[in-house]
């Protein structure tokens, strides 16, 4: 399972909770604008905007998790199994892989609203990028400073919803997520009212109590629900430090702990947690044991030259000891 999230405070910050039981040996990646992006089925793009964001990188090619580019556009994948339907190639049409999906929107569009536009005219096709790395079912998640929207392959086509929450988790389709948040509108985060029985002295024992009723436990759906109530009433400071402070936080809400989620002879955990500054190309994580904020800035970065930059993630606990 995993939860995406694009939050605004005075800047636009995008990312997301990577939970899964294996690791495909990601780094942080950045993309400078004249590397050559190759495409299967469409025209290589020679020069685009310039990406960071966390992928495998094989072949020379970075297979992206999560990304952000340097005009405030990011995108993530999230699984998406039983639902994911990619489809033959369309003549005529732009057909663009799954794992090139990434590389192709930010490649090319500074906003949503250009994204989606380019999109009507889209295929998601069955292509896999390797025996080794076959087809992964997902959907993903476009976010600007302004906006959200999903993109999903289904069964009976390419389906863009506008996603006014700003969070993506998994299963089901997003239009069934979204109408299922109807059951949560009596949620607040002030104290209830007793509407029960006004004549009753009922008591309001503990704080906390206008929520009772939002779902603790680690589905999608229920991560959808709680992700949203964090996310909506989110309350940040302007800064970087509170604003990244926060945005670690509305994922910590939705977060895997080890020994919860089992899976096969294992269990799912969340892997990084990340939170891009999309204005400023700042791409922050914690990995499970590492909670100490890493970042990565792809200014820093020749962002004209033509080969990847790869940083591996710090995974190790990072204790500040006071004495
Ligand atoms: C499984 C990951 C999403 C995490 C998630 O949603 N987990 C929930 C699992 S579940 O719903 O509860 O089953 C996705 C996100 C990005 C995916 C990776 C990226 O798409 C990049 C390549 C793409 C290749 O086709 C396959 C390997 C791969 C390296 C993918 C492996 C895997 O599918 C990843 C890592």
């Amino acid at each position: 399972m995993c939860t995406a999230v694009s939050y605004t405070t005075q800047d636009h910050y995008f990312g997301r909770n990577l939970d899964l039981e294996i690791s495909y040996h990601e780094t942080v990646v950045v993309t400078p604008r004249q590397f050559p992006f190759e495409f299967r089925r469409t025209e290589p793009l020679s020069s685009h905007h310039a990406i960071i964001g966390i992928a495998t990188v094989s072949e020379g090619y970075p297979l992206y998790y999560d990304a952000v580019n340097e005009k405030g556009l990011g995108m993530a994948g999230l699984n998406f199994p039983g639902s994911a339907d990619y489809k033959p190639e369309s003549p005529g049409g732009t057909n663009v892989t799954p794992f090139e999906f990434i590389p192709w929107v930010l490649g090319r569009f500074a906003s949503v609203d250009e994204a989606e536009e380019a999109l009507a005219d889209v295929t998601l096709v069955e292509i896999p990028f390797s025996e080794r790395f076959p087809l992964s079912p997902l959907h993903w998640i476009i976010s600007d400073k302004s906006r959200s929207i999903v993109v999903e392959s289904v069964k009976e086509g390419l389906r863009v919803h506008d996603n006014p929450f700003g969070v993506l988790t998994n299963n089901p389709p997003f239009d069934m997520q979204a109408f299922r948040i109807n059951d949560y509108v009596h949620l607040s985060v002030d104290p209830p009212e007793n509407r029960l029985a006004p004549g009753i002295p009922l008591e309001t024992y503990s704080r906390g109590m206008g929520a009772i009723g939002l779902p603790g436990d680690l589905s999608s759906a229920s991560r959808f629900a709680k992700a949203v109530f964090t996310r909506v009433n989110s309350v940040a400071g302007s800064s970087e430090s509170e604003s990244i402070s926060q945005f670690f936080h509305i994922l910590g809400s939705v977060a895997q702990q080890r020994g919860c989620v089992r899976v096969g002879d294992g269990f799912e955990i969340t892997i990084y947690s990340s939170c891009c500054n999309t204005d400023r190309g700042i791409y922050y994580y914690t990995t499970y044991e590492n909670s100490q904020i890493t970042g990565v800035d792809m200014h820093k970065e020749d962002l004209d030259a033509t080969e990847l930059v790869s940083f591996p993630l710090v995974m190790g606990q990072q204790v500040s000891m006071q004495n």
